[in-house]
């Protein structure tokens, strides 16, 4: 297994930087997602990575081997993306074997190794087949399956699964970790797609402006968040304005909003500067009356989900979503609820 290393790598395009001095570790045997918006540089730092782009500065290393002036077909990397790019006139299994081919393998190991990955893909019946006659999750499998045969000890993805519906993409996508582990492959995946980073990966990486803003695993992420904009990116997130309060003797600090006062633990670090309050919708606990410390808004929109209700509510003008498993309240309805103290988180509102 091989793992991944970047020292403050940069990649300028004339006078723009998409990739902004980036520097991180990847164990070998790991699954990182790149996330982030459109334009970020999640898919330049993968192409850095590949030996497509040539870093306008840093260095790249897989395992202890410096190969930032290597090209693509001398480092031990396989790329997988959305336009499965199948040569059309070639059958499955001629698809399989080509970079084999071209890197002159042997026959009998060509052979050898095609069989092993269409076994596991479940493509045996197709490998006679043209590209036109699979299905898109097939043809997806057969574009997982050229860069596997490749035995490469990292296999980077770009936005695999885009092509895909919904329903085809969860399956893949779980196929794609199962092969991961069991080819014991060091993985990089790119996405702008949070659902899809969060249920795949060892960590992510979040991406804004050529930056990574926090890489971490999902929990973490999701749970503790360090900017504003991480806080936005993954799951559903309040962000609310927020002030500490001054005078706060008791056990909790309080901190006041526009939709009310929160208790948030004493043990929370706080930002230096202007700060912002941030929840999320289902940590929110419905009460079916006023209480001391309850914070309260109107009803303004309620969307049914199955297994929780959403609504939208809104107290002096700001509007927040909680998910609530079951209730009764409708659009106009006052709704009464409690944060755990645990559960808010605060930020640098500048950040
Ligand atoms: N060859 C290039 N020449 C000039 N600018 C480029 C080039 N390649 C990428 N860029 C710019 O660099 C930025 C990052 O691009 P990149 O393709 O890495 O974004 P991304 O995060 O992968 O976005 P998406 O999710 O839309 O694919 C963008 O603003 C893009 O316009």
């Amino acid at each position: 297994m091989t793992g991944i290393s970047a020292d403050h790598l940069v990649m300028r395009f004339d006078r723009f930087t998409a990739v902004n001095d980036i520097s991180f570790d990847v164990a070998p045997g790991e699954f990182v997602t790149l996330l982030g918006p459109s334009g970020c540089g999640k898919t330049t730092l993968l192409k850095m990575i590949s030996g497509f782009l040539k870093p306008s500065s840093g260095r790249i290393f897989l395992g202890e081997e410096d190969v930032t002036d290597r090209p693509p077909e001398a480092r031990d990397t396989a790329l997988c993306f959305q336009s499965y790019a199948l040569f059309p006139h070639l059958s499955v299994k001629e698809n399989l074997e080509f970079g084999l081919k071209q890197k002159k393998i042997p026959r009998k190991d060509r052979s050898l190794r095609v069989g092993e990955v269409a076994e596991k893909l479940g493509l045996e019946p197709q490998l006679e087949k043209l590209p036109n006659q699979l299905s898109g999750g097939q043809q997806q499998r057969v574009s997982l399956g050229r860069a596997l045969v490749m035995r490469p000890g990292v296999i980077l993805f770009d936005e695999p699964l885009s092509n895909l519906d919904a329903k085809l993409r969860d399956q893949v996508r779980i196929e794609i970790r199962r092969i991961q582990q069991d080819f014991a492959l060091t993985a990089i995946y790119v996405t702008h797609d949070q659902a899809e980073a969060l249920a795949l990966s060892d960590r992510i990486f979040v991406m804004n402006a050529g930056r990574v803003e926090q890489a971490d695993t999902p929990e973490v992420l999701y749970r503790k968040p360090a900017t504003r904009f991480v806080a936005d990116f993954i799951g559903g997130a309040n962000i609310l304005p927020a002030k500490l309060k001054p005078r706060d003797g008791g056990k909790d600090r309080l901190i006041d909003t526009p939709a009310g006062i929160f208790s948030v633990s004493r043990e929370a670090a706080l930002p230096e500067g202007k700060i912002c309050l941030c929840f999320r919708p289902e940590t929110a606990r419905l009460l079916s009356g006023p209480a001391d410390d309850a914070l309260s808004g109107t009803v303004v929109t309620r969307a049914f989900q199955g297994h929780f209700t959403d609504l939208i509510a809104e107290t002096n003008g700001i509007s927040y979503r909680i998910q609530a498993r079951e209730t009764a309240l409708r659009e106009g309805d006052t709704v009464y609820f409690t944060v755990a103290p645990e559960d808010v988180i605060i930020l640098g509102a500048d950040a």
